[in-house]
């Protein structure tokens, strides 16, 4: 590339189709690219290409790249720049595209095309010295103020022409229109900064009809709106102006300008003063607590006590109740209750595994992938500033080299400092004290010491067989019956089989997998009921199709009764075996009639 003091550019050089700037040599200019030739020139010779030469590429003046690749080329600009690609940037957003950072080497003219497709490749011919211009000027887009970087259409023919001269003289003469023209802008800038107040006023507002012209102006008009809109305190209020005020003077193709988006995005969509209105009328809550839970009489009263403290002194800085059991025992179902009977948004944060503070208190935004953390995330999605957050498994937080999340739930929890909450990513304080929170765990023994002070822990028993089979009855069975479309005369569970489902099929302090098991057996009595429903619906039995189906097609008689036999036909042998007493194993034959039992089983699975 070095030939006698001089530096020759590559003959052949991939071309760079350009509508909009003008690569001057010396100077740095950015483009955006989203074009396929340009698209591919990026990604076949500048990303893949590991020498300084393949680096080099000739950039094309005037002339636009054709919206698909089938397109023929227009006729090129004769005289375009080589120029070094200094970055290259790709991103998705709005659309994927590369942003490439170019400085200029020195002028070439087009002796001809190679190739068009999938990128345009020319012999080219260097038409001056490279010496000259090895010192890269100042970015030309990366102009202070916004509306200095917007080069005017004049502007831009003006600066064809100086890339066409090619000896210094015409060059010259050129360019010297070129720079008082320029320097005529700054003086009237600076004249338009010292104007009075309603002058200012005057110019925002011709400003803000010329950006709600065009979309992007749209765009951030209405984000602008959005701010003054979202109620938030004077110092959000500030941060959002300040960067709306940065985004505007962006290019949208900047990376930056899609976080800046994204930030200001979610800083409207908080509620910062949005809440919902307590309706709490204690005896209410008493009926929909009994009504909800079966058995938990000492948790259940002291919910109803804090509740009733609540009311009577709404700033209650009280502690945050910590309900302690095995699992499957309603924690979180007693939490949901509560948020209920006080006519709040109910919201559910796992804390299981979690060992890492920013997932709490969210990355700064100068991180990559920055995300705010888990409380401000679940306040954006229940949209009120007083939701019941509930803790899940706070005995389950882990520790590790990116911080302690205890110690950044300690001050989310604390009474005394969470109204001033900042999570990293919003750099700004979000006032908690309106949130309720409750947490769950399975043991004490691993909360964090200092967690555990703050809270007042109530022990949640795993529960007895009798109190499972009145929980099964009352909530479970009737759940599931809804959940899988069912009615109590399609499916009836007896009293008889639920106490055998408990001991044969689970060993378990809570109700969830007796929960799973009558879930199970839904589904099988579903399948029975739909494929009834739809031979009594599309045929009429008659003897060839009943041949066909053989005994299935006969539909089951209802309600389909659950009874010993056919829990084991569901639910395959039993996992554990019982130890009955004599007397329990002939009450429960006793129940059962083999005449309504042999009918059913025949219909359900023969
Ligand atoms: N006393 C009860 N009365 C009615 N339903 C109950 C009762 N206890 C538990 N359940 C039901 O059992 C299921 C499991 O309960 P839940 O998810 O609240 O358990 P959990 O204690 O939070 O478990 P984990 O610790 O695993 O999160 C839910 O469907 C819940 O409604």
């Amino acid at each position: 590339m070095v030939s006698g003091g001089a530096i020759q550019i590559p003959s052949r050089l991939p071309l760079l189709l350009t509508h909009e700037g003008v690569l001057l040599p010396g100077s740095t200019v950015r483009f955006s690219v989203d074009s396929p030739r340009n698209m591919h020139l990026v990604r076949e010779r500048l990303l893949k290409g590991t020498s300084l030469k393949s680096t080099i590429i000739g950039v094309i003046p005037n002339t636009r790249d054709p919206e698909h690749d089938t397109d023929d080329l227009p006729t090129l600009h004769k005289i375009g720049t080589a120029g070094i690609a200094v970055q290259v940037v790709g991103s998705n957003w709005p659309k994927p595209h590369y942003t490439l950072l170019i400085t200029g080497l020195c002028r070439f003219s087009v002796s001809s095309l190679l190739k068009e497709r999938p990128f345009v490749l020319a012999e080219v011919k260097q038409l001056d010295q490279l010496e000259r211009y090895t010192t890269p000027q100042r970015d030309a887009t990366a102009t202070d103020d916004g509306e200095l970087g917007e080069l005017s259409e004049k502007f831009y023919q003006a600066a064809v022409q100086v890339l066409d001269a090619l000896s210094l003289e015409e060059r010259f003469k050129k360019a010297l229109p070129m720079l008082t023209r320029q320097i005529e802008g700054l003086k009237l800038l600076q004249k338009t900064r010292k104007t009075s107040p309603d002058n200012e006023k005057r110019v925002t507002d011709v400003q803000s009809l010329y950006e709600d012209e065009d979309d992007d102006g749209d765009d951030t008009a209405a984000l602008e709106r959005k701010v003054h809109g979202a109620n938030m305190p004077e110092a959000a209020l500030k941060i959002c102006l300040k960067e709306l005020k940065r985004l505007k003077k962006m290019p949208q193709s900047m990376p930056e300008y899609a976080l800046t988006r994204n930030y200001l995005d979610l800083m409207v969509e908080l509620p910062w003063s949005k809440s919902t209105k307590d309706c709490l009328d204690i005896r209410a809550a008493r009926t929909l607590l009994d009504n909800d839970h079966y058995a938990m009489n000492k948790l259940k009263r002291r919910v109803l006590e804090y509740l009733a403290v609540r009311q009577l002194k709404t700033s209650l800085k009280g502690p945050i109740l910590c309900f302690v059991g095995p699992p499957g025992v309603g924690k979180t179902s007693v939490g949901r209750s509560i948020a209920r009977t006080l006519g709040r948004e109910f919201h559910r944060i796992a804390l299981g595994g979690v060992c890492d503070q920013s997932d709490i208190r969210g990355h700064r935004r100068t991180y990559v992938g920055s995300m705010p953390g888990r409380i401000i995330n679940g306040l954006k999605t229940v949209g009120v500033n007083n939701p019941v957050f509930l803790l899940d498994e706070v005995d389950k937080l882990g520790k590790s080299l990116q911080g302690d999340p205890a110690a950044a739930l300690l001050e989310v929890l604390d009474p005394e400092q969470n109204h001033g909450f900042t999570d990293h990513y919003l750099n700004v304080a979000f006032d908690l004290s309106q949130v309720l929170f409750i947490a769950t765990a399975n043991t004490t023994a691993t909360i964090p010491p200092a967690l555990l002070d703050r809270m007042e822990v109530l022990e949640v028993p795993g529960y007895t067989q009798e109190e499972k089979v009145e929980i099964a009855h009352r909530h479970l069975i009737p759940n599931q019956l809804e959940q899988h479309g069912l009615t109590p005369q399609q499916l009836h569970i007896p009293q008889s089989t639920t106490p055998d489902i408990i001991s044969r099929y689970t060993r378990e302090a809570g109700v969830r997998s007796l929960e799973r098991k009558i879930g199970a057996i839904c589904r099988a009595v579903a399948v029975k009921v739909a494929e009834g429903h739809t031979l009594t619906k599309t045929e009429t039995l008659t003897p060839e199709n009943s041949k066909q189906h053989g005994d299935k097609a006969a539909p089951p008689e209802l309600p389909i009764v659950i009874d010993h036999i056919a829990l084991k036909d569901i639910l395959g042998p039993p996992v554990f075996e019982m130890e009955v007493s004599r007397e329990r194993k002939s009450s429960m034959c006793s129940v059962h009639n083999p005449q309504v039992y042999y009918r059913n089983m025949q219909n359900l699975f023969s």
